[in-house]
C-alpha cells in the first residue's frame, strides 16, 4: 500500500513522518531499518509514526535509523507540534509532552529530568552527577534521562573529540544497559557548543534531547544560567530549566518535501 510521509529536520537531524491518525501503519524493527538506509531507503536520523490517542491530542512513535524504538526525540516533536499546529499534548513512550507551534518553530514542554542511576539507567551505582569513569580522555561525564538516556563530557574544545570512534564505543558500553547517547559539550560566552553522538543514528547535525540532557547538567554543575543557549552543527536552541521545574525547548522545525513510499 502507497503510503504518504513528510520529510521534515529540526537544525539537520533529518526525519521521515508518517501520519497514520487516519489510518493505522504498521511498523516493525526491520522496516524501519530499511527505510533508515540512505543508500537505499530513503534515509533519516529517526522515523515517527503520528497515532492517535487515548491521552492527548495525539501519539508520537519514534525509531532510530538502527530500527530501535525509543521513548524521546527532541527535534522531531517540535516538528510534530508544527503538523499539530497551536498548542498540542504528544503522548510519547517518555510521557505527555506539550508543544506550542510558532512561525517555522515550536517550543516542547520536555518534562522533568531524571537523576537516578537506575533511571539513566547504569548497570550498578555511581554518582549521575560526576561519573567517576572516562574513555582515554573523555572523564567525568554527567548522565541524565530526559526521556532518553544521556552521558555529557564537558571538554575544553568539543570540536577537537573524535566521536565518530569515541561515539560508539561509549554508546556500546556495558555500563549502559539500554545503550545510550553521547554528548561532547565546550562553554562559549556563556553557551554551550554541542556535538552528539545519537544511539541508534551516530553522528548527527542535531539532537534535541541531547541539548536539554546537556543544558540541565551544566546547570547543574553551575556552568551557565538556566536559560541557555545550545550550540549545534545544525543551528541553535534555547533551553530553560530550573532545578525541580521542566526543561522547555524552543528552536526550530523545517518541512523538506513530502513523498510517497509502498509500505
Ligand atoms: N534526535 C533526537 C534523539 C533521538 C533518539 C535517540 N537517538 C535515542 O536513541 O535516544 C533528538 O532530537 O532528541
Amino acid at each position: 500500500m502507497k503510503r504518504q510521509f513528510r520529510k521534515m529536520h529540526g537544525l539537520g537531524n533529518d526525519f521521515v513522518i508518517f501520519d497514520a491518525r487516519d489510518v493505522p501503519l504498521e511498523m516493525d524493527v526491520a522496516t524501519a531499518r530499511a527505510l533508515g538506509d540512505r543508500r537505499t531507503g530513503i534515509g533519516f536520523d529517526q522515523l515517527i509514526v503520528m497515532e492517535p490517542s487515548d491521552t492527548a491530542d495525539l501519539r508520537m512513535r519514534i525509531w532510530n535509523s538502527d530500527g530501535s524504538e525509543v521513548e524521546a526525540c527532541g527535534n522531531a516533536t517540535r516538528c510534530v507540534a508544527l503538523i499539530a499546529g497551536g498548542h498540542s499534548r504528544i503522548e510519547t513512550m517518555a510521557g505527555i509532552l506539550e508543544g506550542q507551534a510558532g512561525d517555522g518553530e515550536a517550543e516542547i514542554d520536555m518534562g522533568v529530568p531524571r537523576f537516578g542511576w537506575d533511571e539513566i539507567p547504569l548497570a550498578y551505582p555511581l554518582d549521575t552527577a560526576t561519573l567517576p569513569i572516562g574513555w582515554e580522555g573523555l572523564r567525568d561525564p554527567a548522565a541524565v534521562n530526559v526521556g532518553n538516556p544521556h552521558v555529557i563530557f564537558f571538554v575544553d574544545d568539543a570540536g577537537s573529540v573524535e566521536l565518530e570512534r569515541l561515539g560508539p564505543i561509549i554508546e556500546n558500553d556495558p555500563l549502559f544497559p539500554d545503550r545510550i547517547n553521547v554528548n561532547i559539550a565546550s562553554l562559549e560566552d556563556g553557551a554551550i557548543r554541542l556535538r552528539v553522538w545519537e544511539r541508534g543514528a551516530g553522528l548527527t547535525r542535531a539532537c534535541g534531547t541531547g541539548a536539554c540532557a546537556t543544558a540541565v547538567a551544566a546547570i547543574r554543575r553551575k556552568l551557565v544560567a538556566d536559560r541557555v543557549e545550545v550550540r549545534l552543527p545544525g543551528g541553535a536552541l534555547t533551553i530553560s530549566w530550573t532545578p525541580g521545574a521542566t526543561i522547555r525547548m524552543r528552536g526550530g522545525a523545517t518541512h523538506v518535501f513530502t513523498g510517497e513510499v509502498d509500505l
